[in-house]
Formats: structure tokens, C-alpha cells, sequence
């Protein structure tokens, strides 16, 4: 298949494009380039464009005849979407609406699109599945949630077939280490743990040591960037047979605090790692953990990496070397 990859120079599209190659399909990015690294993506067409302007949204459908779309452009940090909500309802929520349109227009009939765990606000339940009440508690989360109920939508009055991923904690790299995460300013706390190993930025801080949690630290499910895009190839395998809008949540469904984070990250690297205990971050729940079940039941998805240290082993190989 020939996929249009909305997004595709960020950190998980540009692991998606690898992937939508190595299995034999082509991809075309889509991104303005405002959090993405065209070096992620060397020698692969690049249409440089932002999702609010409709005009070279709608180019790059005609240039390039796309028989499904995946979406991974955001605005996605927590905290700044508390300062910030206006960008995030504009880029998140009015950007994807263009999308939605333009694919429309050009009869492409197929997305999957990157949801969050963010959507489900203060847990309810140990792990999460897709039964939990959706209540954001950040616009971050409230954007994307604004996005399944256009997908709903568009589903019953277009007959868009789509496949929502909601992703918990993205994490690690590509083992050949030559792609990775590289954000600016870096917010995601693997990257954060290992950069201050190499020396790189402001030293670590631990954000809230008072959570409701084992150690006090919060708690996150860490899925490797890689398992996350096999699933998108099984989204797409999905979307042949089933038409309407069906959400998945993809996470390990293990959790592990920022503490222990840490400690797995002196055990791949060798190096003792200082830390500062700071305040709570404004907009961060506790505890996040999924239930994969129904991804694993009905995309017929297995995430390969499940041990933290095997997954921060991939994200120090791309750190050390960091080449953009
Ligand atoms: N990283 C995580 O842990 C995580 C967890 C849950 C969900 N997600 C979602 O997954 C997706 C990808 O996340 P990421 O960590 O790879 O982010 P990223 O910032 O690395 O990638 C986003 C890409 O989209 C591009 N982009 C953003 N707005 C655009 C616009 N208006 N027009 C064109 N291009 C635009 C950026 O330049 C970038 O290349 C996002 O939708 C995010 O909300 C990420
Ligand atoms: O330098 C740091 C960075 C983070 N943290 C903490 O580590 C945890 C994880 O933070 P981070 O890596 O920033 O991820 P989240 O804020 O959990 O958000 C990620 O995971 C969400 C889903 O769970 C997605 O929606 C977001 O897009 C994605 O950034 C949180 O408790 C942070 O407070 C620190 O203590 N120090």
C-alpha cells in the first residue's frame, strides 16, 4: 500500500516509515517539520507542509494518490497544553479537521490515528481498557478525544474507516540506533535520564515524590516504539475488513514508576544517575497503566519488547550517538 504519514519526521512517524518500508509498503510524509528531523527520513518523499493550510493539504493528496493515511502530528506535551490550550485545540483538533476533509475530497477512506492515554484523565481502575470512562484532565488529552468523536462522526455520515492508537508512554529506538527520540526542549523523562548520563542538559528532576504510588513517583506503562508501529501495520490489515471508527489502547500493562525508570536506566548504562526531587508538573495523573487486551484480540498485535531494561537498552544506543 502507498500511505500518506501526517507527521512522519517526529519521533514515532519517522519509526512508522521505517517499518511501512521494511514490510514492503511506500510512505509519503506529510510535516511542517516543527518538532520533526527530515535526517529521520533520508532519501523518502517529504512533502513540507503544515495540516492548517488546506490548500497543500489537498496538493499533496492530488501529487500523490495515497490509498490510506496515518497520523501522528501533534502538539504533545502535558504541561505546556495547561499554558497553552489555544495551539493545542488549533493544531490538534482544527489540523486534523483539514485532514479529515482533505481525505474526503481526494476518497481516501482508511486512517489510523495516534490517540493517548492522556484521553482517560485520573484513572479509575488499576489498568485501563477501553471501557474507562474518557475525562481528560489536560487539553492535550481533551484535544485528541475531541478527534475520536469527529472519527465517530465521520465514520456514520462518510463511511471513514479509521483505527484510533492510544498510546500510553512511547519509549525506546530503533535497535540499529540511527533513528530516535530527539525533542527540543527535551520534556519525556527516558530521554531526560539518559541525557543527564551523557552530561547533556540541566540535570535530572524527578517531578512529585508525594503521588499516591509504591515509591511516591508516578506511574507510566512504557511501550516500545517499535511495537507501537507493528501495530499500525495491524490497523491496517484491520481496516480492510472493518469499516466504522475503532479505538485500541496499546500499552505493556506494567507499570513502572519514575524511580524505577531511573534504576533500570544505571543498570543498561553502568552510571550512577543524580537526580533533584522537584515539585508535582501540572496535568500529570498518577498512574497510567493499559490493558492491550482488545488490540491483542482483535488486531492480533504482540508487543516483542516487554522489559524496561531491554527497552531503555534501545534508547541508549540512539542517545550515545546522537546524530540530529
Ligand atoms: N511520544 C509519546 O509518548 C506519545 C504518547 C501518546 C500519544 N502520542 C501521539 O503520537 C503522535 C506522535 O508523537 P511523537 O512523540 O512522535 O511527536 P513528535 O513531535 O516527535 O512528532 C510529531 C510530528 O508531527 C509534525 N507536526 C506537528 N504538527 C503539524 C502540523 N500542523 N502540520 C504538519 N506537521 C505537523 C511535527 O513536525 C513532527 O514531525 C502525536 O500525535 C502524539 O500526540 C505520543
Ligand atoms: O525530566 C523528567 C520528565 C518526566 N518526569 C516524569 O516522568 C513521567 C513520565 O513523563 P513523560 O515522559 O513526560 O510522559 P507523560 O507526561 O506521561 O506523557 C507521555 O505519555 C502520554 C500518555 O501516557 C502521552 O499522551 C504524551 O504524549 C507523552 O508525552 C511523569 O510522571 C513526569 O512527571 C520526570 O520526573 N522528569
Amino acid at each position: 500500500m502507498k500511505i500518506l504519514v501526517c507527521g512522519g519526521a517526529g519521533y514515532i512517524g519517522s519509526h512508522m516509515v521505517r517499518t511501512l518500508v521494511a514490510n514492503g509498503h511506500e510512505a509519503v510524509i506529510f510535516d511542517n517539520l516543527s518538532t520533526g528531523h527530515p535526517e529521520s527520513i533520508p532519501g523518502l518523499p517529504l512533502v513540507q507542509g503544515d495540516l492548517l493550510d488546506s490548500r497543500a493539504l489537498l496538493q499533496a493528496f492530488e501529487h500523490h494518490s495515497v490509498d490510506a493515511v496515518m497520523h501522528f502530528c501533534a502538539r504533545s506535551l502535558v504541561s505546556e497544553s495547561m499554558s497553552e490550550p489555544n495551539a493545542y485545540y488549533q493544531n490538534n483538533v482544527a489540523g486534523t479537521l483539514n485532514l479529515l476533509d482533505a481525505m474526503r475530497r481526494a476518497g481516501v477512506d482508511k486512517l489510523v490515528f495516534s490517540s493517548t492515554a492522556a484521553i482517560f484523565g485520573q484513572p479509575q481502575s488499576d489498568v485501563i481498557d477501553e471501557t474507562h470512562p474518557t475525562v481528560p484532565i489536560n487539553p492535550y488529552g481533551a484535544s485528541k478525544l475531541m478527534v475520536e468523536r469527529m472519527l465517530a462522526d465521520a465514520a456514520s455520515a462518510y463511511g471513514l474507516r479509521s483505527v484510533t492508537l492510544r498510546y500510553f508512554n512511547a519509549a525506546g529506538a530503533d535497535p540499529d540506533g540511527d533513528i530516535g527520540e530527539s525533542h527540543q526542549p527535551e520534556t519525556h523523562l527516558i530521554p531526560n535520564v539518559l541525557r543527564s548520563v551523557l552530561g547533556r542538559g540541566d540535570g535530572l528532576k524527578v517531578f512529585g515524590t508525594d503521588y499516591p504510588t509504591a515509591d511516591g513517583t508516578c506511574v507510566r506503562d512504557y511501550i516500545h516504539v517499535n511495537d507501537l508501529t507493528s501495530a499500525h501495520l495491524c490497523a491496517l490489515q484491520f481496516m480492510r475488513a472493518h469499516t466504522g471508527a475503532h479505538a485500541f489502547n496499546l500499552g505493556n500493562g506494567c507499570g513502572f514508576s519514575v524511580l524505577e525508570v531511573i534504576e533500570s536506566a544505571q543498570r543498561v548504562t553502568g552510571a550512577r544517575i543524580e537526580f533533584e526531587r522537584a515539585p508535582r508538573r501540572a496535568g500529570d495523573p498518577a498512574v497510567l497503566v493499559a490493558s492491550s487486551a482488545k488490540a491483542r484480540e482483535q488486531l492480533g498485535w504482540e508487543p516483542v519488547y516487554t522489559g524496561m531494561d531491554e527497552i531503555i537498552a534501545t534508547a541508549w544506543r540512539w542517545h550515545r550517538d546522537q546524530r540530529y
